[in-house]
């Protein structure tokens, strides 16, 4: 049975949840209870799309996105895992951000409640790849209700100790980028990617008007105030001492081949993470999760 037949099979009792096939043997889940819709690849993971009900989209995807096996989704909420950005040997050509963005992941169960409905779905793996020689799992919960509520579970399975970083990559859907203000990170120290060692200091809110990919050391809550749609999303963070904020901007926008030229205009990634200075040393049989809770006023 292919991957679409078997999530069909396993969610057939499922009031709010239909499967739809994107790609040949690539199942997305589509979510609609009361309070919200969303649809989540088992790709990666990864959403997809999150509206609650009344509201425009809060989460951003590229019209231009590949839905292909080992191809990261542009947009979206993608699980960089269990490395962010380059693996500390880059020079071996190892992924970006991780084995789980690019990995077909388990559904592990649904709960639909009377206006919440939960996935849970996990990614293992067993020490057999060349980038990452561990036995560790990745638990992802999803709750797609009035908030949106994700949480990443890290479980170190081997015998010795694992370093992980992490990022909840998530694309914000704003109506124009250089209207939009990410408030909640001044006074925190951030370096310009991961690449620069000068460590530069947060003094006012945010504006996306140029290219920006910076990495803060902080806990705190972030809004980001979308003036041309009038609303604010707000992303409330638990142990996530990192949060990245990135916008290609329009030359890196333009020679992405899965990201529409005018595309960058309309969203801003704002990722709760552990990383730089905040990676994660997890003891054998030990665990951490982190977690984010989106909502909208
Ligand atoms: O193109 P990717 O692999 O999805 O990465 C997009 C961006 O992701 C951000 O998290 C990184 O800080 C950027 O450096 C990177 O360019």
């Amino acid at each position: 049975m292919n991957r679409t037949a078997s999530l069909i099979e396993a969610t057939a009792e499922q009031p709010h949840i239909t499967i739809e096939e994107l790609a040949p043997d690539y199942p997305v889940i589509h979510v609609s209870n009361p309070q919200a819709t969303a649809s989540i690849a088992l790709h990666g993971a990864h959403l997809i799309s999150y509206q609650p009900s009344g509201q425009d989209p809060v989460i951003f995807t590229s019209r231009d996105a590949v839905f292909r096996e080992g191809k990261a989704i542009r947009g979206g909420v993608p699980i960089c895992w269990p490395w962010f950005s380059a693996h500390r040997d880059a020079g071996n050509g190892y992924p970006s951000h991780g084995l789980a963005r690019t990995s077909f992941w388990q559904l592990e169960q649904i709960e639909c409640g009377a206006d919440t409905t939960t996935l849970v779905l996990s990614f293992t793996t067993d020490g057999s790849d060349a980038s990452w020689p561990y036995a560790c799992k990745a638990t992802l919960t999803i709750t797609v209700g009035s908030t949106l509520a994700i949480s990443l579970r890290s479980d170190n399975l081997s015998d010795s100790a694992i370093e992980i970083s992490e990022a909840l990559h998530s694309y914000f859907q704003v109506g124009m980028a250089d209207q939009t203000e990410v408030i909640g990170l001044q006074g925190c120290d951030y370096v310009f990617s991961l690449s620069d060692t000068e460590v530069k200091s947060q003094d006012a809110p945010i504006v996306i008007n140029e290219a920006i990919d910076r990495v803060y050391h902080s806990e705190a809550t972030i809004e980001i105030a979308d003036r041309s749609n009038q609303r604010t999303i707000i992303v409330e963070k638990h142990n996530s001492q990192t949060t990245v904020v990135w916008n290609p901007g329009a030359e890196a926008a333009a020679a992405m081949g899965d990201l529409a030229n005018d595309e960058y205009h309309h969203f801003v990634c704002v990722e709760p993470a552990n990383a730089w200075p905040n990676r994660m040393t997890l003891a054998p049989g030990t665990s951490h999760t982190s977690s984010m809770t989106v909502s909208v006023k």
